[in-house]
């Protein structure tokens, strides 16, 4: 077999080939100002949850991507996907090859960061793959992608380029909703009537108790929640259904929301409970990452 030839991809996720894309959950989400360009100034508590993508890699002398995968449908597989646009951004030209395989099980446009935390990890995977460092305008290929490379819960601010690392969360379980509406985040900011909110407070408390971070959770907002579900009402429907949730939000621009459980057992049954009366919803469920 030539070396051209070689598409061996790696099956294991965490193998040295593969790297894993986790959804981005905004827990909290302020809008408190708009940039002249338009972008709009955020202050949002942002955590990685343990349900993601997968993006694998092997030698090759160009450059491919395949999807496969439950969230793979209407995901584009040309230059428009963030993975080759990341691909793109780190190779500046050169002409570097490598066989990307994706294995997308988060939905798209749905407010978890999907595309941006698969833009990250092709960061990540390729600059490792190609002996690169990683570039420092990778917020080019979104706002979110900054966050999506960093490890750990991060107080997001700005359009989404200053990142505070936050120390760790109490342990916690989400379950993610998604009634499978296209909710395009453009069109959430847009809708947006009051762009000028209040930040959280300067300082973040630490929290030691799963009950005192909800608490301090329910004192903070999602700005995009009202024009989301304004555009797409089935969200507040999701919302209902986490009800058994310590606390249920949505996620960015949404559509998908999120319940915070305390336990891995509280946190399964309710995803059996909501998938088993919502057959065509997407519903998952996983830790917070870095709690
Ligand atoms: C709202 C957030 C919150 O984390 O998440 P998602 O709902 O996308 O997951 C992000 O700020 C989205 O990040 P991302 O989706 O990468 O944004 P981009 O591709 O750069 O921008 C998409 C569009 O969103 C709007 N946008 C985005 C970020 C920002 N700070 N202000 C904005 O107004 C702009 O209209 C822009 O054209
Ligand atoms: N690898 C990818 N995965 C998902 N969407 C992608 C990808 N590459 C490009 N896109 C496009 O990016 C858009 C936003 O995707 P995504 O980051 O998942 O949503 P959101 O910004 O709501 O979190 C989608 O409309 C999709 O067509």
């Amino acid at each position: 077999m030539s070396h051209a030839d070689r598409t061996d991809l790696p099956s294991r996720p965490g193998a040295a080939g593969s790297r894993m894309a986790w959804a981005k959950i905004n827990l909290t989400l302020h809008a408190t100002g708009q940039r002249s360009d338009g972008y709009h100034l955020l202050d949002s508590l942002v955590v990685r949850a343990g349900i993601g993508d997968e993006l694998r890699v092997a030698p090759s002398d160009r450059l491919s991507l395949t999807i496969s995968g439950p969230g793979a449908a209407g995901v584009p597989t040309d230059a428009r996907n963030l993975v080759l646009k990341a691909a793109a951004l780190l190779d500046a030209d050169q002409g570097r090859g490598a066989a990307l395989h994706l294995v997308k099980n988060l939905p798209a446009a749905a407010g978890i960061g999907g595309g941006s935390a698969d833009a990250a990890a092709a960061l990540q995977l390729l600059a490792a793959h190609w002996d690169l460092v990683l570039p420092e305008n990778s917020a080019q290929l979104g706002a979110d992608v900054p966050v999506c490379l960093a490890d750990g819960p991060q107080r997001m601010r700005g359009v989404g380029d200053l990142l505070t690392p936050l120390p760790a969360l109490p342990a916690c379980h989400l379950v993610l909703v998604n009634p499978r509406v296209d909710v395009p985040t453009p069109s959430v900011f847009a809708a947006l009537d009051n762009k000028t909110q209040p930040a959280m407070p300067e300082v973040l408390p630490e929290f030691s108790a799963l009950a005192e971070f909800v608490d301090f959770l329910r004192g903070q907002r999602n700005d995009l929640a009202a024009p989301a579900i304004a555009r797409a009402p089935v969200i507040a429907v999701c919302l209902e259904a986490l009800d058994d949730a310590l606390l249920a939000r949505m996620s960015g621009s949404g559509a998908t929301c999120f319940g915070i459980y305390e336990t891995t057992a509280q946190a399964e049954a309710a995803r059996a409970r909501i998938a088993d009366a919502k057959p065509n919803w997407w519903v998952a469920t996983g830790p917070v990452l870095g709690a």
